[in-house]
């Protein structure tokens, strides 16, 4: 790990320099940017192998400049600093590359997690990458007991937790079913919601398990390098093929290749793919001869594949070819029965991580994780219970641990025709609107009650009392 090149890139000067002192103290050499670009011109001459990039930037959004340094460093790790509130953003940079998000305030602990795990996440890139997860570290004995294999039971491994839902129940069956057979699989789900968990599982109950698990994130590659990722080159292909090079297909030949965001596959690479799926062969960049090649492929998306194909975005026969079976993981709002069981796993595994023994989740604190929405379902509650672990001094994490975004959270009112809805009694109709607004303002700025008074023109005290009217105070 030591002497990796992390780039940070902050405009907040003081942030830069603890940041900087404290990675470098850990071994890393670091190099601080204030801007975008001068993080881009940074990166077109050195060395990096990690960048940790705030969201907000003064002259661009760090989403931006991500694909922008990805386009000298493809093979980059990236961590997004975010404020609480941008989460949703933050995943989405997820979907588009970047290895993981850190929530502001920042602690340096966490920061040296992220930034190992993402480093290692990079070494499986692309030689390891078809590594199965480490066997055998991280359960709970509760959790142990759970996935114990009886004779006729599929193999789960310790990184997976099934969730009591029966939702959950069911797309295990599904999983169990499909697994042994060698039909293509479509994932579906919104981000975070467990879709290359599932692909691994499937892989690891089927006739391919010995062989490689080789997973390539469609949403990250620069299209220019999907080609070459998926089929390989030889020398000369292009300007940069130094040397012949291996695609995904020929690395997980026998075995099962992943693609996630198959959606942002561009049109001749969909028509490569379906080539090597129908005719089990590839030809490598720059070279005509045919390569056989045995390859299982599974596919996520948090599109609608089918609605791409209306638009033109997806062709229609790779659509149909990969569509022998549909498997789709629910957003966790919509199987909030499977929380109590993930927060527990998450708890134990941040506990391992950080060298803590946090014993469990007060009955308050595990209310508000039920309560609050997840829209960056597993991942987002991961990283929330990783940080309150840290900051968990006590036997038990406690609702001052977790962000008020969570512990505040007011579910969505129903927006479907909000004004038709509207009582006709015209006191009561205001108060409703005023709602409405009292919980948009708050939402905007992450339920800060005083920057929520600030937007709404009223006084802090007078926001309480509205609250408390409303029955929305949490306290
Ligand atoms: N069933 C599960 N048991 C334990 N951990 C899980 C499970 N499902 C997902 N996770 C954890 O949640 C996080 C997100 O999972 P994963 O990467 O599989 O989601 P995804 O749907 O593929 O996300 P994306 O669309 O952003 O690629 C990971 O850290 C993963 O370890």
């Amino acid at each position: 790990m030591a002497n990796e090149s992390i780039l940070i890139v902050d405009d907040e000067q003081d942030l830069c320099t603890i940041l900087t002192s404290f990675l470098e103290k850990k071994g890393f050499n670091c190099h601080a940017c204030h801007n975008a670009a001068e993080a881009v011109e940074y990166s077109k001459s050195n060395h990096i192998d990690l960048a940790l990039i705030d969201l907000r930037l003064p002259d661009e959004d760090g989403i931006t400049l991500m694909k922008k340094i990805k386009i000298f460093h493809p093979d980059i790790a990236v961590l997004i600093i975010t404020g609480y509130s941008d989460v949703k953003t933050a995943v989405s940079a997820i979907r588009l590359g970047a290895s993981d998000y850190v929530s502001k305030p920042l602690y340096t602990d966490e920061i040296y997690q992220s930034v190992k795990q993402a480093l290692e996440k990079k070494k499986e890139i692309p030689a390891t990458k078809n590594k199965e997860p480490k066997k055998g570290s991280n359960s709970t004995s509760s959790k142990k007991s759970k996935n114990k294999k009886t004779p006729n039971e599929p193999t789960i491994n310790k990184d997976y937790v099934l969730g009591s839902s029966e939702y959950s129940k069911t797309v295990f069956d599904h999983i169990k079913l499909v697994a042994p057979t060698d039909l293509s699989v479509i994932i579906n789900g919104e981000t975070g919601t467990g879709k290359e968990v599932a692909a691994r599982l499937i892989h690891q109950n089927s006739k391919r398990k010995d062989k490689s698990f080789v997973a390539i994130d469609c949403g990250a590659l620069p299209e220019e390098l999907a080609g070459s990722e998926l089929f390989g080159h030889i020398k000369g292909a292009f300007t940069g093929a130094l040397k012949d090079k291996m695609g995904s297909f020929e690395v997980a030949d026998g075995g099962t290749l992943f693609l996630d965001e198959i959606g942002n596959l561009s049109y001749e690479n969909q028509v490569k793919l379906l080539r090597a799926i129908q005719e089990g062969e590839i030809k490598r960049l720059g070279s005509n001869d045919k390569i056989n090649v045995d390859v299982r492929i599974i596919v996520a998306t948090n599109e609608d594949l089918s609605k791409l194909i209306s638009d033109d975005g997806f062709r229609e026969d790779l659509y149909h070819r990969l569509n022998e079976f549909t498997v789709t993981m629910a957003p966790i709002r919509e199987r909030k029965d499977d929380i109590p069981e993930f927060a527990e796993f998450f708890l134990q595994q941040a506990n391992e991580a950080l060298n803590k023994e946090v014993k469990g989740i007060s009955n308050k604190a595990m209310k508000a994780l039920t309560r609050y929405e997840w829209h960056g379902n597993l991942r987002e509650m991961k990283n929330v219970i990783k940080r309150a672990v840290l900051l968990c001094n006590d036997e038990e994490i406690h609702e001052k641990h977790l962000p008020q975004m969570v512990v505040e959270y007011i579910p969505d009112p129903p927006e479907e025709n909000f004004m038709n809805n509207l009582p006709l009694d015209l006191k009561a109709a205001a108060m409703e609107a005023e709602k409405s607004v009292i919980i948009q303002a708050l939402r905007k700025v992450g339920y800060n009650k005083s920057k929520a008074a600030d937007l709404l023109n009223i006084d802090r005290k007078t926001l309480y009392n509205k609250l408390k009217n409303f029955n929305l105070a949490t306290d």
